[in-house]
């Protein structure tokens, strides 16, 4: 599925970044294409939900991928598509990102995506990661993250690469790029993420000890902007667009793109080296050893 939902991918090129453009021929993507025609659209791909009210300029795309919202290859590439469209449609002007799943706003990419499978399934995957945050922390309009539950490791690099995160106060929640206690590295553009949103310490700090915070400890870092009780969550996301939708569009996304550009340009730079990289890691003994052992310990609810 995965594999025919990118062959129907054209890139396009917009300055220095390469940026989807979804074909329309398979069914599923179809299905993403129609926002524009009246006040309210939605459209229900397998793993996400948009809903697009076209009166306010504001979307919903809602993650739907029981149990945990993980990040497998067909929802990278839905995600990326679905951002696309959003992106080239031009009643759209905010997206706000949250999760179906109760308690879940995404637990990160899917460990089964980089376990036990082929070089070519590696490489497939990983250039799906890049796609995701290539898109997402590039993209032209304004994103909130609406954190309705935990968010580790690819979940939080999506926090991150939103303009403004929103998490719901339950003590229960955690978020953080926890990659080093899986055993595995988060890449050099999770880190820019970090850094540019938290600070250098803060992030020296998080990467090596792989730490996961409570709502209000992400607060005091800076990780999230603002916390709700969980059930204002969407009503305050709203209403939190409705803030930025104030601001002039072209100066706005100018701005947004003078801070973001160079780290995006730092992985456009560099794509091909880093999913060499992430193939010759990831398919290391010693790494899918310990990504087993993890796997095992999620299982056994000792994780
Ligand atoms: C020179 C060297 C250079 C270095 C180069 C670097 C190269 C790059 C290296 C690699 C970089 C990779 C970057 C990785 C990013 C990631 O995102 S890794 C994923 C990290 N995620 C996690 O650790 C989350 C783990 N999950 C949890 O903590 C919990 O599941 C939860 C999200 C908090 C939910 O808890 P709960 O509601 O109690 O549900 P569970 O019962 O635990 O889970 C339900 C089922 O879902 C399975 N599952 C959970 N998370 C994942 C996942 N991420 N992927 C796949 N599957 C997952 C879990 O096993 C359960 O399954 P079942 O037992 O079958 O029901």
């Amino acid at each position: 599925m995965a594999a025919v939902l990118r062959r129907g991918i054209k890139f396009i090129s917009f300055g220095s970044s390469q940026v989807f453009s979804g074909g329309c021929k398979h069914g599923k993507t179809s299905t993403l294409s129609s926002f524009s025609s009246s006040n309210r659209n939605s459209s229900s791909s397998s793993k996400i939900k948009v809903d697009l009210d076209s009166s306010t300029g504001i979307a919903v795309m809602k993650f739907q991928n029981p149990p945990v919202n993980s990040m497998n290859l067909e929802f990278l590439t839905e995600f990326s598509i679905g951002l696309e469209k959003l992106e080239l449609d031009k009643s759209c002007r905010g997206v706000i990102l949250t999760s179906a799943q109760p308690k879940i706003f995404s637990a990160g990419l899917d460990i089964l995506d980089m376990y036990g499978k082929t070089p070519e399934h590696y490489e497939e995957f990983w250039r799906a990661v890049q796609d995701m945050w290539l898109k997402l922390y590039g993209y032209s309009k304004i994103t909130i993250a609406a954190i309705n539950g935990s968010s580790p490791a690819g979940g939080c690099l999506v926090s991150m690469a939103s303009d403004y995160r929103i998490m719901a106060d339950n003590p229960r929640y955690r978020i953080g790029l926890n990659e080093t206690q899986l055993g595995i590295v988060a890449p050099f553009w999770f880190k820019d993420t970090m850094v540019n949103t938290v600070g250098h310490r803060t992030t020296e700090l998080s990467l090596q000890f792989g730490l996961m915070y409570s709502p209000s400890d992400a607060l005091k870092i800076g990780l999230v902007d603002q916390l709700v009780p969980e059930e204002n969550i969407l009503s305050t996301a709203t209403e939190t667009m409705t803030k930025w939708l104030d601001i002039p569009d072209h100066a706005r996304e100018i701005s947004k793109s003078m801070l973001r550009k160079p780290t995006v340009d730092r992985l456009l730079a560099s794509r091909d080296a880093d999913i060499k990289n992430f193939v010759s890691f990831i398919a290391k003994d010693s790494i899918q050893k310990s990504l087993g052992l993890y796997l095992t310990m999620l299982k056994q609810r000792k994780v």
